[in-house]
């Protein structure tokens, strides 16, 4: 066997309290051996966690990695024209190669601010499983299904490549990547696909996962023309179950918060896209008082603008305090809750907590930073006051990602390279 200790630290636990402790991992099977004092002695290997924290890997519940090729592409618009007007099509001149370089970058950004475990909903799924794989992260991943604006033999290819593709890559680099089917959201794939795929992916045993309730744009179509609100729509389709999970939910009213809890339906949380995009602040509190299981995502950075974790905890308790009209919403311990155990039940994925046992994946946190000085509470600094900079290490499965802020699995120099070189062709080809 061969060992791993995380010593000097401080150490976040399963009930958001920190004690003094160094951590101990099996490296061989990527889990926790023990959380105690002076582990060092009998480890091939250290990592030094003196005045810093040590925290579980943080899990991004809702991503569209490769989106970091349009950071800064297009903002200040709404959801829909945002998406219609710049994004989609820019979007059509993707190419594996350059997902695989967003991906690259995406995965970077995100070891480098100690996220170890994401979901994600993009094109060329194969090719971001594997970057995944080789940048050493964990993910559930989907291929993000949209039958709007096709011809019915392309909206049906479409649904059956989300599924073709959930069969494929689930399991893969050794059980760290899982998949899900991914309607894109209740208003762009149609009924007739989602009656005719949903029970297909029932039968894979993947979960579904979709944008819900994002807009009030999204809303009003569907009460419309089906006379109930979205999630109740969903479930009519059978698309509220246990493990599945929804990006956003920012316009769900008492009744479908109600169908949330009962079902076991996950939301994942998504505050900075819904501030930039207008789209409106989230019931977090209502939903967590309900017996919703919330998580948080940063959603792509392209509505963002980046995929820091810290940055999404932040925003979470501050929109989440205006959005309930009451500074005690959404607490320190909440959003440290959401972004680390709340995702990953939410996303399905076995991480989030720092236990005997449990998947080594964690941060550690350098405290000796002005803004991180004097340390009355180290929850309310993690959600409150650290940023992705302070990130010292990251591991994931057991395995030293970043060690003293340089990233061991990707060469940093060459991914930006590569990702502003794919970021140029893909705005050259689409504005030909
Ligand atoms: C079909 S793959 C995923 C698809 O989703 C788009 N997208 C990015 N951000 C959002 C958002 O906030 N709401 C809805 N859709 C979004 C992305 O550009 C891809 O086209
Ligand atoms: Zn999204």
């Amino acid at each position: 066997m061969t060992t791993l200790a995380i010593t000097g630290g401080q150490v976040l636990l399963p009930d958001i309290t920190v004690t003094r402790a160094d951590v101990l991992i099996d490296q061989d099977d990527g889990e926790i051996l023990e959380i105690g004092d002076d582990l060092a002695a009998d480890a091939d290997e250290t990592l030094d966690a003196a005045d810093s924290l040590v925290t579980p890997g943080f899990v991004n519940g809702h991503c569209h990695v490769a989106m970091t090729l349009l950071r800064g592409y297009a903002d200040d618009k709404p959801l829909d024209a945002w998406l219609r007007e710049d994004i989609w099509p820019v979007e059509a001149e993707l190419t594996a190669d350059t997902v695989r370089a967003g991906t690259e970058l995406g995965a970077l950004e995100m070891i480098k601010s100690g996220t170890t475990a994401f979901a994600d909903m993009y094109f060329f799924v194969p090719t971001i499983a594997e970057a995944v794989a080789d940048a050493g992260l964990r993910a559930r991943l989907g291929h993000g299904v949209i039958s709007v604006a096709k011809d019915a033999d392309a909206a049906r290819e479409d649904a059956r490549e989300g599924l073709e593709v959930a069969a494929e890559i689930d399991g893969m680099a050794d059980g760290r990547i899982a998949s899900a089917f991914m309607p894109h959201s209740l208003t762009t794939v149609d009924g007739e696909y989602l009656e005719e795929f949903v029970p297909q992916a029932r039968d894979l045993g993947v979960p579904i996962h979709y944008h819900a309730n994002e807009t009030e744009d999204e809303v009003v179509p569907i009460v419309e023309e089906e006379g109930v609100r979205p999630l109740a729509y969903a479930a009519e389709k059978g698309m509220l179950e246990d493990g599945d999970f929804v990006a956003h939910g920012v316009h769900v009213d008492e009744s479908e918060i109600g169908l949330l809890a009962e079902a076991g339906t996950s939301v994942i949380h998504c505050p900075a896209s819904n501030m930039k995009l207008a789209s409106g602040m989230a019931p977090v509190q209502r939903m967590r008082e309900a017996g919703v299981t919330v998580g948080l995502g940063t959603d792509g950075a392209a509505s963002n603008n980046d995929l820091s974790m810290l940055d999404e905890a932040r925003d979470a308790a501050m929109i989440g305090k205006l959005a309930a009209d009451d500074a005690s919403a959404v607490p320190a311990e909440a959003v440290v809750e959401m972004m680390t155990r709340g995702s990953a039940e939410a996303i399905g994925l076995d991480t989030g907590r720092l236990e005997e046992g449990a998947p080594a994946d964690l941060a550690v946190i350098d405290l000796e930073e002005p803004h991180l000085t004097p340390r009355h509470d180290l929850v309310s600094h993690l959600a409150y006051a650290a940023a992705a900079a302070d990130v010292r290490h990251t591991v994931c499965d057991g395995q030293v990602l970043m060690r003293d802020r340089e990233v061991l699995t990707l060469e940093e120099d060459a991914v930006r390279a590569r990702a502003s070189e794919a970021a140029e062709t893909l705005v050259t080809a689409a504005e030909e």
